[in-house]
């Protein structure tokens, strides 16, 4: 009989969720009359699905209310807008995710705009954002937030540490980038006009990819004993036209060069809903401190 051993290359997202949860529940243990989290999809959005049923479910695991609303794919701007300034107002609503994407007609950036600072959970809010460039990182977007947490998870010194970010997206590479300056690294970040991205990554001991392409991170792209954070999330179709969600890495070939992967799913992405929670925590300090609520 043979005997699989556990991969210690792969970094349990999960159970880094796990933990987190565990945390923020024991502060909720401690309070009562929290706020709900309210979660907004605007229309019919697939995309949005895994991502609002697992922040309920993490919501539940951490003692948190949590409410699904479901805007007509119709709803003008104006609408929009004033339902979330009636949240601001609401003290029984502690914090507010807006779904992306939204319907064309609507401003997604203005309305996540509209958001206050204190329930922008998602950290989301250009206020939210531009304060992580004062190292103020308290409410920062949950997936760039989520990929520092793995990379501390493989139990490396980020200060100093070369890492190179491909991808600059607004709520990925570009706030990543910033949060891990903060930590210490030293950080190159790659996009779509890189010249060599490979030139570049082959030179970090961590590599971190957003870019939003199927196996975008082959072996040859990394440095042996690096660890890889894939931030992809692609549907493709595999060879028995089934759906399936795959990363920006090719897993199972840069698995035998990395010192760390993280797996899709598994990796990222329970994180990533994690963290939002942990904001929720935040968010609900911060009211209290600022006397919004006791
Ligand atoms: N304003 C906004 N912020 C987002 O962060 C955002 C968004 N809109 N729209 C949709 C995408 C998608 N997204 C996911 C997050 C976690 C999982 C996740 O938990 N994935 C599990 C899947 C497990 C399962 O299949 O249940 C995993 O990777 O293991 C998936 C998808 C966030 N997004």
């Amino acid at each position: 009989m043979t005997q699989t051993l556990p991969d210690h290359r792969l970094i349990d997202g999960r159970n880094v969720a796990r933990r987190i949860l565990a945390e923020c529940k024991d502060y909720t243990d401690e309070q009562n009359n929290l706020g709900r989290l309210v979660s907004i999809c605007i229309g019919d959005v697939p995309e949005t699905e895994v991502y609002v049923r697992n922040q309920a479910r993490g919501a539940e695991r951490a003692g948190l209310p949590f409410e699904q609303v479901n805007w007509d794919a119709n709803i003008t701007q104006d609408e929009a807008k004033q339902i979330i300034q009636q949240m601001n107002d609401d003290a029984s609503i502690l914090g507010v995710i807006i779904q992306r994407p939204a319907p064309a007609h609507i401003n997604i950036r203005s309305l996540q705009s509209a958001v206050h600072p204190l329930k922008d959970v998602e950290g989301m809010n250009p206020a939210s954002i531009g304060n992580i460039v004062y190292s103020d990182v308290a409410l920062a977007p949950c997936t760039a937030a989520a990929s520092v947490e793995l990379i501390k998870e493989t139990g490396l010194n980020l200060e100093g540490l070369e890492v190179v970010m491909i991808g600059h997206s607004e709520i990925v590479g570009k706030p990543a980038a910033m949060m891990l300056m903060a930590e210490g690294a030293t950080v190159t970040v790659c996009h779509h006009l890189t010249r060599s991205v490979a030139m570049h990554s082959r030179r970090a001991d961590v590599v971190v990819v957003a870019v939003g392409i199927a196996g975008f991170l082959g072996p040859d792209m990394i440095k042996p004993g690096a660890a890889v954070i894939d931030i992809g999330i692609n549907q493709i179709t595999d060879e028995d036209g089934n759906f399936k969600i795959v990363g920006d890495v090719q897993t199972q070939a840069v698995t035998e060069v990395a010192g760390w992967i993280t797996p899709v799913p598994g990796g990222v992405g329970p994180v990533t809903v994690a963290i939002l929670i942990r904001n929720a925590i935040v968010a609900h300090k911060r009211q209290v401190a600022a006397g919004w609520i006791s």
